[in-house]
């Protein structure tokens, strides 16, 4: 498969829609139009840095239909409600109605900020995925999760909202600095290790051309973990089962991005300092291997992504893993790893078991940062 030559994946959720990977962003509208028509006015939501390499690129495909574009800073801190908010004014100041389509088009901050305004504005309108980073493209426009976070928790406030398609652009990646890169492949990792240890040999046997980036191992790669995300989505749209083993490294991720304020820490370093955390307890509990933990560490550290953090306080850390979405009647609901290749669900994790896995990854020989 050349890197440019279009592919298409069928996501067969509650609500199927089609992933193209290898598509062009030129070709998007003429896509959308003809396939599904009473389309009035294409509604780009996108970041600076996107819109000046990429908007025109999307809004040539919108023939005799009209365009507008709505940047929104860059960074974790604006996928809020007070974003959202200034979105819908912004909305109706450019006419929009029923009959737009919002065009997400960036990473998972505008693919989730995105989403969410097109899942409630006017009570739902159209959208579609046209994710710029590597994390967007082998996760977050997959799945329909849709979300803006709150100062008490991570996508606190959110729905699902599958888009009408998701259309992947490889070229996109040649402006997306490195560590950006890393960010989706820490989501890559956990992919591997929770459902295709053939995909974790491949990223350990290619490391070094993923670190010179070469396009078509990257290709390569989206490929195969985004076809982890659509076989456990396709059989569980809205998270009531196998859905949630998608979250492996997130009960932990997610409370180090909540503890700094959406600000200290990016999602892909979360999660991958969540992995090892996750990994640690579940070593601890028989459930894998003290040298596949390390394998998963290498791996991660191969790539030149962080194994620990600093400065943080696990008690404080472990009190904010209350927030997350898969807690039951007051427990605290992990996702471990079974070996390399599969993950399970556990729910007798006691907080003094959180505690230790914490302390495995704060680095305590450093003062607070
Ligand atoms: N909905 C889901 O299923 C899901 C899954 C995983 C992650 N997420 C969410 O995704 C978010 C993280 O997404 P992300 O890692 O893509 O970060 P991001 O969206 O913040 O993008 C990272 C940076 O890259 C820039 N950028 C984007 N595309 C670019 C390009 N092609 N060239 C140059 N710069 C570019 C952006 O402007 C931004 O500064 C988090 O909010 C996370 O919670 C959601
Ligand atoms: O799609 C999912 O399901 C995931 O868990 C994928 C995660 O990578 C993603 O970060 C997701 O947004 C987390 O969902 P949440 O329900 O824990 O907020
Ligand atoms: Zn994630």
């Amino acid at each position: 498969m050349g890197v440019s030559s279009r592919q298409k994946i069928e996501v067969s959720a509650g609500h199927p829609y089609p992933v193209f990977l290898g598509a062009n962003l030129e070709d998007l509208g003429d896509y959308m139009l003809s396939r599904f028509g009473n389309i009035e006015q294409a509604l780009i939501i996108t970041q600076p840095v996107v819109a000046k390499h990429y908007a025109d690129r999307v809004r040539q495909g919108f023939k005799g239909c009209r365009v507008d574009l709505v940047t929104v800073s860059a960074g974790e801190g604006e996928k809020s409600l007070a974003r959202l908010s200034a979105l819908v004014g912004e909305a109706v100041r450019l006419g929009a109605d029923r009959l737009t389509l919002v065009v997400a088009l960036g990473g998972g901050v505008i693919g989730d900020l995105a989403g969410f305004f097109a899942g409630v504005f006017m009570r739902g309108i159209r959208f579609v995925q046209v994710p710029t980073t590597l994390l967007a493209m082998v996760d977050s426009s997959i799945g329909g999760k849709v979300a803006v976070n709150h100062p008490a928790g991570k996508n606190l406030l959110g729905a699902f909202y599958p888009p009408l398609a998701v259309w992947t652009d490889f070229s996109t990646l040649a402006s997306l600095p490195w560590q950006e890169v890393q960010n989706g492949l820490a989501e890559t990792v956990k992919h591997a290790v929770l459902g295709d240890p053939d995909l974790f040999a491949f990223l350990e046997e290619h490391l070094s051309k993923i670190l010179e980036r070469d396009p078509l191992i990257l290709r390569e790669l989206t490929a195969r973990s985004l076809a982890v995300k659509v076989r456990l989505v396709s059989q569980d749209e809205r998270e009531q089962g196998v859905r949630a083993l998608l979250n492996l490294g997130h009960s932990f991720g997610h409370a180090l991005e909540t503890a700094t304020e959406y600000e200290g820490i990016s999602h892909g370093r979360g999660v991958s300092v969540g992995l090892v955390a996750a990994s640690r307890l579940a070593e601890e509990r028989g459930l894998i291997a003290g040298a596949d933990v390390q394998r998963i560490m290498n791996l991660l550290s191969g790539l030149g992504l962080p194994i620990s953090v600093r400065g943080l306080e696990a008690g404080r850390l472990v009190q904010l893993m209350a927030a997350d979405k898969k807690n039951r009647f007051g427990r605290k609901v992990l996702i471990l790893p079974r070996g390399i290749g599969q993950a399970v669900q556990v729910e007798d994790c006691s907080d003094e078991d959180l505690r230790r896995a914490w302390a495995g990854v704060i680095d305590s020989n450093f003062p607070i940062s």
